[in-house]
């Protein structure tokens, strides 16, 4: 039996660009170099059956709506844009008209290195290029870190050209967004056509490959290892995993305020973590920075000391999502290029993402997080099981972790009251309250099934939940109790029942009698 002929070409090809480029994690490049040409495919397939119906549109930042019809369509449904990742809901997609006649083809155009309007930089392949040695290290303030850029889908600095591409819409859409319906719109997790960002992760069979060695004072190994001590993502690795990490890590001085080191847009090219200083995150809901006072968008962040940024493109192998600036002088980053990054810290951090993704979706509590919030959650994360019988938090010890039930039942019991305060299910939270008022529990948390808690410690509590403590606070039972003594115990937190409660009687806000769990 004999090849396709197109099948043979596109393998030939392939082949003179290995022989050529000699890539060193050969998986990702022939991913890229498919994708590249499907997209290219789409384009032509594109261009023929383009329709000028939906040509005319609204202007935002001066760059046409339409030219992201086709990338915008992931908002559809949640009302959220680009923008939405900040967790504003008013992106200029939000009210498409359009949004629910795309199709799962068409929801690829935009900027994703995956599009028609995809112009490959120099090197196709961002993995080869993340070069160990990095640009100056003091570019003035202001100045892009890492000069000339490659920018997917536009050329360097350049404001993003309209194109219609994405005017040529499909009536039969099949595609909804859910669950990664607020992620930028290089984010396409679902998409039939590309390559999984699943398959992506570099194959960690014994190869050639070693990680970069960068050698480091004894002084800078012990910043070094502070700084990563309380990231999430460095958490679970395991003693080789995390010396290959720390060695092939390079110390990135930022000397300057206002030095721009990610711009949203460009190729992913380093993973960093923060040792010293504070950073912006802006995102432009255009999907990359553009010129003009306002190209960098909408402030949605920053980051301080034991914080990272710039996983995301190296992760779903896409732009930039945001565009990340020093706020204060005298900054230390650490940067981890793209390969041992792949290599090493994110298969666990994606298959943590992947693994909470849908049910952190479903807790109630959790609802008015930003997709990309719920991902640090999903990072922090450490899944538990418990068997009937067994003792989750016990009244009257420190408060020191917080639960998600992801599955099973517990009672809620305390000492001196004969039946059970309360019982928990899915999606159900408890041991906020001793984290937030510090102090001990209050009651006794017990599986009646087979149990499997998600938990997060008191740090990851602090930093990751510091939006929801609020709605936490006014679940607080005693507030409902007051308000209704007939209000069943369960109802605030439910799905979010509640336990590891009050062991204070305090006033609820002068709102009458305080009532204990
Ligand atoms: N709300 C946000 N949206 C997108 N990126 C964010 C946000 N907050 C922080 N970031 C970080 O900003 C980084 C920009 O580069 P990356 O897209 O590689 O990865 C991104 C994240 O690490």
């Amino acid at each position: 039996m004999s090849f396709p002929t197109t099948y043979s070409d596109e393998i030939e090809a392939l082949n003179r660009e290995i022989i050529r480029d000699n890539p060193v994690d050969v998986l990702q490049f022939c991913a890229n170099y498919f994708n590249r040409r499907l997209e290219t495919q789409r384009l032509d397939f594109i261009a023929s059956s383009r329709t000028p119906a939906f040509s005319s549109s609204t202007t935002f930042g001066g760059v046409s709506s339409s030219s992201y019809i086709g990338g915008d369509n992931h908002f559809q449904g949640s009302g959220l844009g680009l923008g939405g990742l900040d967790g504003s809901r008013d992106s200029p997609f939000s009210h498409n008209p359009f949004s629910s006649t795309i199709t799962e083809e068409d929801e690829d155009i935009g900027q994703s290195p995956t599009t028609p309007s995809f112009r490959p930089p120099v090197n196709p392949d961002p993995l080869l290029s993340a070069s160990p040695t990095f640009p100056p290290a003091s570019p003035t303030p202001g100045q892009s870190l890492f000069l000339p850029r490659a920018r997917f889908g536009f050329g360097n600095d350049q404001p993003p050209q309209a194109h219609s591409a994405g005017s040529s819409l499909h009536p039969n859409s099949s595609f909804l967004s859910t669950s990664n319906g607020d992620f930028p719109s290089n984010y396409n997790m679902s998409r039939r056509t590309s390559v999984s960002a699943e398959s992506l992760i570099p194959s960690t069979s014994a190869d050639e490959w070693t990680a970069p060695e960068y050698p480091k004072s004894d002084e800078q190994l012990e910043r070094l290892k502070i700084a990563v001590s309380g990231n999430f993502l460095f958490m679970h690795l395991d003693d080789d995993q995390s010396s290959q990490v720390l060695s092939a890590l390079m110390e990135k001085p930022i000397p300057g305020k206002g030095t721009r080191v990610i711009t949203q847009g460009d190729v992913g090219d380093f993973f960093y973590v923060v040792e010293k200083g504070s950073f912006d995150i802006y995102v432009n809901a255009a999907g990359c920075m553009l010129p003009g006072a306002d190209g960098m968008g909408r402030r949605v962040n920053e980051i301080g000391p034991g914080g990272s940024f710039g996983e995301l493109a190296l992760m779903y192998n896409a732009p930039r999502a945001a565009t990340i600036i020093s706020t204060t002088s005298h900054n230390v980053l650490w940067a981890l290029d793209r390969v041992t990054f792949r290599r090493i810290l994110m298969e666990n951090t994606f298959k943590r993402r992947r693994m909470y993704e849908a049910f952190l979706e479903e807790v109630n509590i959790l609802s008015s997080l930003v997709p990309y919030e719920r991902s640090k959650i999903a990072d922090a994360l450490e899944s538990l099981t418990y068997y009937p019988g067994d003792i989750i938090i016990k009244q009257g010890d420190p408060g020191d972790n917080f639960y998600i039930i992801e599955s099973g039942e517990a009672v809620v019991v305390k000492h001196g009251v004969q039946e059970a305060v309360n019982k928990l299910g899915k999606g159900d939270y408890f041991g906020e309250l001793a984290l937030l008022n510090d102090a001990p529990r209050a009651a006794t948390v017990r599986a009646i099934t087979k149990m499997k808690v998600a938990t997060l410690g008191k740090d990851g509590f602090q930093r990751l939940l510091g939006p929801v403590t609020e709605i936490m606070r006014r679940n607080d039972p005693r507030l409902v109790e007051s308000v209704d003594p007939l209000a069943s115990a369960g109802s605030p937190g439910s799905l979010g029942g509640y336990a590891g409660g009050l062991d204070v009687v305090e006033e609820a806000a002068g709102r009458g009698r305080a009532v204990e769990v």
